[in-house]
């Protein structure tokens, strides 16, 4: 089978099309591949935060559609950062720019963006539909509705947390560099993606946000499914949008933010439809580290030992990019 490894601000994966597999993958075989080749230590090639399966789409509006599996094997409904790696591949395998990715509760726009650097393609991806309703975040809060810049004792008695799924479930807390930096994000997003508590019993993305400047955020975020990651793009957005809600006295709707993560740096852009419902643009690269040939039975077993792995230029690229921020 071919893959190919790829990345955004530093949150990488292997895009798998379906029309490159040696067999069929049953429900349980994707999900074992992802476990086996993401694997940090025994993995691919180091592994990577997930995989991202390519299928064809349910109609002709969509030109594919994106399924995102987390390195435990737990599917999640959206990627940001993936989602405009497929869009690359996609818009290279058919010669588009501008068009839709059909993806688990909506059908997203995506389109060619201005490259980031020399060599340092960029793709920018709408991140859509976002909720606040306790039921879609799956998140039981005491029979709250809602949770927007609330202390939640259970978590911790200092820091205010926001929940929103746009639309996988993102928590969401302002913070000082040191609280950036310190252990509290990896207790509480351990203990929320326990599989035992009963806040988020599925688990949620974690994330502290430390306010740079105006329109300047950093990011550092503890992924459901995968642990602590360069970046999160859905987090990027969705922190985007809690900004533009706590401190809309610093940012106005549409505004372009600068969000720094761990990885490297994404855009974003906070928009508000007629209907009152938000949704969010995340512009960033779409880096192509190699092109993978392997065995899809021995990898099943974790063995890679046939793998041909061939790197392209793009990532010194994308370092030189980061190292001038
Ligand atoms: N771990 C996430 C899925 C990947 C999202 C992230 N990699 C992104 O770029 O949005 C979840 O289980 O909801």
């Amino acid at each position: 089978m071919k893959m190919i490894k790829v990345h955004g601000s530093g949150n990488d994966f292997f895009i798998l099309d379906e029309k490159q597999v040696d067999k069929n993958l049953s429900e349980e075989e994707l999900k074992e591949l992802a476990r086996r080749v993401c694997d940090r230590k025994t993995g691919l090639h180091g592994g990577s935060d997930g995989i991202l399966y390519v299928t064809s789409g349910h109609d002709d509006s969509v030109v594919g559609k994106m399924r995102v599996i987390n390195a435990d094997g737990s599917e999640a409904s959206m990627c940001g950062n993936g989602i405009r790696t497929v869009a690359r591949y996609l818009s290279e395998q058919n010669n588009l720019t501008d068009f839709k990715i059909e993806t688990m509760y909506a059908d997203l726009e995506v389109k060619k963006a201005k490259d980031f650097a020399p060599k340092v393609t960029a793709f920018d991806a709408e991140i859509s539909p976002v909720s606040f309703a306790a039921s879609d975040l799956k998140m039981h809060i005491g029979g709250k509705e809602k949770l927007f810049n609330e202390v939640v004792p259970e978590l911790s008695k200092t820091l205010k947390f926001s929940a929103v799924a746009v639309p996988n479930p993102h928590l969401i807390t302002f913070v000082n560099h040191d609280e950036l930096m310190g252990p509290e994000l990896g207790r509480i997003a351990t203990y929320l993606n326990n599989g035992k508590n009963p806040i988020f019993p599925d688990g949620v993305n974690v994330s502290f946000v430390e306010i740079l400047a105006d329109n300047n955020i950093f990011v550092r975020t503890f992924e459901r499914g995968v642990g602590f990651t360069n970046a999160c793009g859905t987090a990027m957005s969705a922190s985007s949008l809690i900004y533009s809600l706590l401190y809309a006295s610093h940012t106005d709707l549409e505004d372009l933010i600068t969000v720094r993560n761990p990885g490297g740096m994404v855009n974003t852009k906070v928009h508000q439809r007629e209907d009152g419902s938000y949704w969010m643009s995340l512009i960033g690269n779409a880096t192509f580290v190699a092109k993978v040939e392997l065995s899809q039975e021995r990898a099943l077993i974790g063995d890679f030992t046939d793998a041909k792995w061939v790197a392209t230029t793009e990532q010194a690229a994308y370092e030189n990019f980061v190292g001038s921020l």
